[in-house]
């Protein structure tokens, strides 16, 4: 991958939180040098500080003119971080965001229309290499820009070119956000089975696995989703009883989860104002 082209230029991260470690720790993990990479926060975690006193760049000055400038704040803290990359403007380096919301038009605005920008969605996964990145570019991305940033964003998970701006809210809704929902689901399996009577540690233990153990047999089984459930719920048996409440069509998963995922995207739609 185009990480030696990284590692002689340099990648900037602006704002390095929750989302910009995990994806630090996956890129530092495949290679990228510490010497390469510079990170303005303003609140760095003792992590970032252990790195610092190894050779990363943290809150020094910028790179004139690194590989990947990353952009990593909360959607609403844009307006004031947004304008310490503005000497990127219109030049060699890609300018890459990750923020939910917050459209290409916005970057263009600041930093200029001749920008190189790809706004990209990726999922805290990417901590161990297990995420998923939608990509899109604006019209001065080059074939090899998206490349590059396919080639950064795949050191972290698979990542997907997405058609148009206008599918990002609803990726973010199912993927970027998606995680979450499933930590829920591990919290909600795991008081479930508490109200059954088990011990909470115990009932904690056997939910973590099971969700874990479930997304590692759909990771690696050919088998759909549909025949993956379908091959747990034996007729007449257990399971059938727990997803008829599950299936139900107005109470169940999909009338939640449509829900959800609608409120997160128009969230997503909100912040892009
Ligand atoms: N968390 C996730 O799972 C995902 C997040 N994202 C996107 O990633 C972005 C970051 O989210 P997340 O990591 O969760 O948020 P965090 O708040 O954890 O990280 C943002 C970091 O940016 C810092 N920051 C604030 N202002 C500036 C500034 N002017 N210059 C540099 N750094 C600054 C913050 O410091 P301080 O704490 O002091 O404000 C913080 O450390 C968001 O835009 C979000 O939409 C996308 C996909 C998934
Ligand atoms: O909650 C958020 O707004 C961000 C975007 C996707 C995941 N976290």
């Amino acid at each position: 991958m185009q990480l030696e082209q990284i590692n002689r230029r340099g990648l900037v991260l602006l704002g390095c939180g929750k989302m910009g470690s995990a994806m630090l720790e996956g890129w530092l993990s495949r290679g990228l040098a510490l010497n390469a990479t510079w990170v303005n926060d303003p609140n760095p975690s003792p992590w970032l500080k252990g790195l610092a006193n190894r050779g990363l760049r943290l809150n020094a000055d910028l790179p004139e003119n690194p590989a990947v400038a990353l952009i990593a704040v909360k959607p609403q803290m844009m307006g004031e971080a947004l304008p310490a990359l503005r000497s990127y403007g219109g030049g060699d380096t890609l300018v890459m965001t990750v923020a939910a919301g917050t459209t290409i038009a916005t970057y263009e605005s600041v930093l200029g229309q001749a920008t190189r920008i790809v706004r990209a969605m990726p999922n805290t996964p990417a901590a161990v290499g297990r995420g998923i990145t939608a990509i899109i570019g604006n019209a001065q991305a080059t074939a090899e820009d998206l490349d590059l940033a396919e080639a950064l964003l795949s050191a972290v998970g698979q990542v997907v070119r997405l058609e148009g701006e206008h599918q990002m809210d609803a990726v973010t809704a199912v993927s970027g956000s998606g995680p979450a929902y499933v930590f829920h689901l591990i919290e909600a399996l795991a008081a479930a089975g508490e109200a059954e009577g088990l011990p909470a540690d115990l009932s904690m233990q056997l939910a973590r696995a099971t969700v874990c153990g479930a997304g590692e047999l759909a990771a690696r089984s050919p088998e759909t989703a549909a025949q993956l459930r379908i091959n747990v719920t034996s007729p007449g048996g257990t399971t059938a009883a727990a997803l008829g409440v599950l299936m139900d069509a107005e109470s169940g998963f999909p009338a939640l989860l449509r829900r959800a995922v609608h409120a997160a995207a128009e969230r997503g739609r909100e912040l892009g104002k």
